[in-house]
């Protein structure tokens, strides 16, 4: 018998209709029902424990770090862990638990696009798929994935790709790790594993995210220093350019020591050096270009560089980034 710790932390797969729109309703045992009620969970011994009850847009940071902490408890006592958790920001609390996680247990997130209460709701399918891939053989040592649509998918590099569909999730460039559906549990693909987040850890260093747009100019890169922030992420142009007046502010910003990390709006592949005036700039001054992370895993993982003792934050990044396979060697 397998041993699952289930957690509840809310999202719209907890919620319920009401006249001011939707709110989470429905707790850990109720879901878990609604997931038995799909598939037949025999063999799979759950233990629901509800965290928090919120919409993840809701969430801050140290929310999802008392998630980590709750994880790693459980992890401890339990075969696997399984959350429920609000799509909105299920990528950025799926990366920081990919920082977190050691350990061989499988580590699953999934949610829903449609209500509890919906009358063809699809988070008890995705709840009881999370729970027979955190329960089988092949998931250990796998890490920390996303259960959506029959598919497993590596938290890192993972994306919310659709506002409504119910395949809201895609980690373009990766392939899935595993599928489970009707024809079973199938284990076929790796997710990349590098711990950097210290245990214990209930803060971390505030990292904004700056869009490129056309003719962006320096302020947002000059606010975010001058309210504290202790490093950048540029969402830049296409392979990682950015207006004359961002090259110019992040080049002053390397100047001082503080790190400046390179991705793409655009949502798929990986960024580079390439342009004169712009990437190659950024290369030439030090910037990280962070592979194929969406922005809002790479300010995560700078701020988790940044919280620990290492005082090289952008050399810390670089080489986790070459761990994972998300920049070249
Ligand atoms: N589908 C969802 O779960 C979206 C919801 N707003 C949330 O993130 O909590």
């Amino acid at each position: 018998m397998q041993h699952l710790v289930l957690l509840g932390t809310g999202g719209t797969i907890a919620t319920r209709g009401t006249a001011l729109g939707r709110r989470v309703a429905a707790n850990a045992t109720e879901l878990l029902g609604a997931a038995e009620a799909v598939w037949d969970l025999t063999g799979i011994d759950v233990e629901p424990r509800d965290l928090t009850g919120i919409t993840s847009f809701a969430a801050g940071v140290s929310d999802v770090l008392a998630l980590v902490a709750a994880v790693r408890q459980a992890a401890a006592e339990a075969d696997g862990v399984v959350i429920t958790h609000g799509t909105d920001t299920l990528e950025e609390a799926a990366f920081l638990l990919a920082l977190a996680h050691a350990g061989p247990q499988p580590v699953v997130l999934t949610g829903a696009q449609r209500p509890f209460d919906d009358p063809a709701p699809d988070g008890p399918r995705n709840l009881a798929a999370a729970l027979r891939w955190a329960a089988a053989p092949d998931a250990v040592g796998t890490g920390v994935t996303v259960a959506f649509a029959d598919e497993i998918l590596p938290a890192i590099g993972v994306r919310k790709s659709h506002t409504l569909a119910l395949r809201a999730f895609s980690a373009p460039g990766r392939s899935p790790v595993g599928r489970v559906d009707e024809a079973g549990v199938r284990a076929i693909g790796t997710s990349p594993h590098a711990p950097l987040l210290a245990p214990g850890t209930t803060e971390l260093p505030r990292v904004d995210v700056i869009p490129q747009y056309l003719g962006a100019d320096a302020s947002a890169v000059d606010n975010a220093v001058a309210q504290g922030a202790r490093g950048v992420v540029i969402a830049a142009f296409g392979s990682g350019n950015t207006t004359p007046a961002t090259t110019e502010a992040c080049l002053r910003l390397l100047e001082d020591g503080i790190p400046v990390l390179i991705t793409s709006r655009t949502g798929e592949g990986a960024v580079t050096g390439l342009y004169a005036g712009g990437s190659a700039d950024l290369a030439a001054a030090g910037a990280v270009f962070a592979g194929d992370l969406s922005p809002w895993q790479a300010r995560l993982l700078l701020a988790a560089a940044l919280s620990t003792e290492d005082t090289d934050a952008a050399r810390l990044c670089l080489g986790w980034l070459r761990d994972v396979g998300a920049v070249g060697r």
